[in-house]
């Protein structure tokens, strides 16, 4: 939490209520010469919301207007998903895709672009309809495709850079349930038949074990069969959560023991067909399980058989890695929001895991891109800069990790 910071927990309309509301908060980090950071549920696995100046942190901020005929919901940035879900659900709704986890907010996850997988649909921001931004001069922008559609455009994936998203209107869609259907099979043959997963399920993904064959394929497609589940305590968490934890802490001792690992667990956890029906949201979400670096990469879907065989011959080429399961191989649509890393083309997403058992820490890389980097991977790049400088000519908005990584 920020030194010189001031951890702002009132909801919006708290701050609606005082005149000027977090225009005030602009006013006075600019008097005290500071900068200004918001968080969400804080969930980002780098310092991308930190500041050691002001941080504004919005939460349990009620919905507003729900508009059940185009499906479409007007939230303030910092609810929760995890509360949007159920408040949709509420009103026979619910978003079109999610990420993995829902206690991130409707602003932070148009932070960062965060996606599932479903190469019918894009990333998250692509359900955003129309958003809110106070920018510095302390003016709000009303952005949508017919109003400041370029700033939408950007503001859609704005990493915090271009100001404070006061709410976020969501294109939702009827409520229902998913089937969610896993089974074994192997990274040969998962990349020789991708289109057919691709055709076969709308919601494919699937994990590969590093160090093995071993890949889990997972569909989880809108189905009108009723509620039924396949998990297990025993197996899903005393074995699947906490004796991973244990027997990976083991192997921070003993690195050649993640191999093992590896095969083991996908012998006894993930070797044969499953089957259940969920609440769409909840099929969306999944365990997570403990503490990890995560570092997730997308390259042009047609790559997808190049980098993970790469992937898998680097791994195998150094007995001294041990690669954590899964990783975790998502697809998304192509779109035009200038920083997304599916601006304009379809995506694999290639999400790497490694897990901190007990917090203990895990031999990890940071990505290494700097801005060159960035103007190669986006296009849009060098616009987006020159609009968040036109937007924040001070940089209020910056913090040490968005000047290191992008400005
Ligand atoms: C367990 C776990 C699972 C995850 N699973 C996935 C996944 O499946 N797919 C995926 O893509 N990502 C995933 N993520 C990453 C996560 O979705 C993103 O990091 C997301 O941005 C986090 O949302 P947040 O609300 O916590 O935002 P924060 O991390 O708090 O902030 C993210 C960015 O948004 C900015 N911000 C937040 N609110 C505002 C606002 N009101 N105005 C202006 N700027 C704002 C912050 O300054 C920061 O730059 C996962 C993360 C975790 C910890
Ligand atoms: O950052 C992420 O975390 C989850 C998963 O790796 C957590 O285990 C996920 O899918 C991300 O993109």
């Amino acid at each position: 939490i920020a030194v010189f910071g001031i951890f702002l927990t009132f909801p919006q309309w708290i701050f609606g209520a005082i005149p000027g509301g977090f225009g005030d908060i602009l006013e006075l980090a600019r008097q005290q010469g500071k900068r200004v950071k918001v968080v969400g549920g804080g969930h980002s696995p780098s310092d991308i919301a930190c500041t050691d100046g002001f941080m504004i942190h919005m939460e349990k901020s009620p919905t507003l207007p729900v508009d059940k005929e185009k499906l479409q919901v007007k939230v303030e940035a910092g609810i929760l998903l995890s509360e949007l879900n159920l408040e949709l659900d509420k009103h026979g709704m619910a978003l079109e895709n999610l990420g993995a986890v829902s206690e991130v907010t409707a602003a932070g996850v148009i932070g960062t672009g965060t996606h599932n997988t479903g190469i019918e649909h894009g990333i998250l921001p692509t359900q955003v309809v129309a958003l809110s931004l106070l920018v510095a001069s302390g003016e709000v922008l009303e952005c949508s495709a017919a109003v400041n559609a370029e700033l939408f455009g950007a503001a859609r994936l704005h990493l915090g850079a271009l100001g404070v998203v006061l709410d976020v209107t969501f294109q939702s869609r009827a409520r229902g349930f998913r089937l969610k259907v896993t089974f074994p099979s192997t990274l040969t043959q998962v990349l020789d038949e991708l289109e057919e997963h691709l055709r076969n399920s709308r919601y494919f993904r699937f994990l590969w074990f590093p160090h093995t064959e071993n890949v889990r394929v997972i569909y989880q497609d809108p189905t009108s069969q009723p509620p039924r589940s396949s998990s297990s305590w025993f197996w899903d968490y005393a074995v699947g959560y906490h004796l991973l934890e244990f027997l990976l802490w083991i192997s921070t001792f003993f690195p050649g023991l993640v191999v093992w690992i590896n095969r083991v667990f996908f012998r006894l956890l993930f070797s044969s067909r499953q089957e259940s029906v969920g609440r769409s949201h909840r099929v969306l979400n999944y365990e997570c399980r403990f503490r990890q670096h995560v570092q997730d990469w997308a390259i042009p879907i047609g790559k997808t058989r190049e980098a993970l065989l790469e992937l898998k011959a680097a791994l195998d080429g150094d007995p001294g890695i041990g690669a954590h399961f899964p990783v975790e191989i998502r697809f998304c649509r192509r779109d035009q929001i200038p920083l997304s890393p599916c601006f304009q083309r379809d995506s694999c997403y290639i999400n790497v895991i490694m897990y901190r058992p007990y917090g203990r820490e895990a031999p990890w890389g940071r990505h290494c891109c700097t801005r060159k980097d960035l103007e190669q991977m986006f296009p849009e790049f060098p616009k987006f800069c020159a609009l968040r400088e036109k937007l924040d000519p001070d940089g209020t908005f910056l913090n040490p990790y968005l000047e290191k990584v992008l400005f």
